[in-house]
């Protein structure tokens, strides 16, 4: 059984009279401790899978399948927990809590699960283990990219979900970013979905998943994904 399973996902956002098909029948599945990268343009429902793969929204019809549970089967307080402790999130714009120092926002959030792993550690994992006790005033975007992502992994999630994570960074820190990102899924066996506009970004995923106007047109697994420090956009 696949670890992440889409089947015949449809989502329909209704706003008044218009009624929006954002997502139209997609499948897809994801192997446990793949690199993962979701790519389509503006519109396409990338965002929209991201949201019901990481139970902040619900599916119309069909099934969403993680470890073995249905997601899109869960009420609304098993998305709460399923939230908290199975999914770690990374988004473009940090979301760090500005009177926190790097470790007490990583904290933060272990302290709302079940299994956390060690703050500090986790963000020397990071590379910022001289950092830590620095607000994020204080660090650089890529350093507080770094933090969210040590925040992410601090809560031992079974997927990482990360939302356009280089869009508000230059190039040489975005790149840096992709390759934190890569070493996580190879040295920790960790499940990585970067969701991205970035076609570029495709030749660093073992799987890559291409959205465009709400199905999936292309499904394509790279034998030899290019180290994230090689990739050029
Ligand atoms: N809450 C909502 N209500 C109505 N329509 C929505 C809602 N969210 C998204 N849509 C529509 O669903 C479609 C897919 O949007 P989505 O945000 O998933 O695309 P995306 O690929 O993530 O785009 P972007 O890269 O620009 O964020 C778009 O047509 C969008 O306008």
């Amino acid at each position: 059984m696949p670890f992440v399973e889409f089947e015949n996902v449809r989502k329909v956002y209704q706003s008044g009279e218009v009624k929006v098909e954002a997502i139209r029948g997609v499948d897809f599945t994801i192997n446990k401790g793949e690199l993962v990268v979701i790519v389509g343009p503006s519109g396409a429902g990338k965002t929209t899978v991201l949201n019901m793969l990481g139970g902040m929204d619900t599916c119309t019809s069909g099934n969403i399948y993680l470890d073995g549970s249905e997601i899109s089967k869960y009420n609304r307080n098993q998305l709460i927990r399923y939230r908290r402790e199975d999914i770690g999130f990374v988004f473009q714009f940090y979301n760090l809590v500005q009177n926190l120092t790097a470790v007490e926002n990583v904290e933060l959030a272990s302290q709302i699960c079940k299994d956390p792993l060690d703050a500090e550690k986790c963000l020397i994992d990071v590379g910022l283990g001289d950092r830590m006790h620095n607000f994020p005033s204080q660090l650089s975007g890529g350093e507080q990219q770094r933090v969210a992502i040590a925040r992410a992994l601090a809560k031992n999630p079974k997927l990482l979900l990360c939302d356009e994570p280089t869009g508000a960074l230059d190039y040489k820190t975005g790149k840096n970013i992709l390759k934190l990102l890569q070493d996580t899924c190879r040295n920790n066996g960790k499940t990585v979905v970067i969701i991205t506009h970035n076609s570029a970004f495709e030749t660093i995923g073992d799987r890559v998943i291409r959205i465009n106007s709400g199905t999936v047109s292309e499904i394509r697994e790279n034998q030899n994904p290019m180290p994230a420090e090689r990739i050029e956009w």
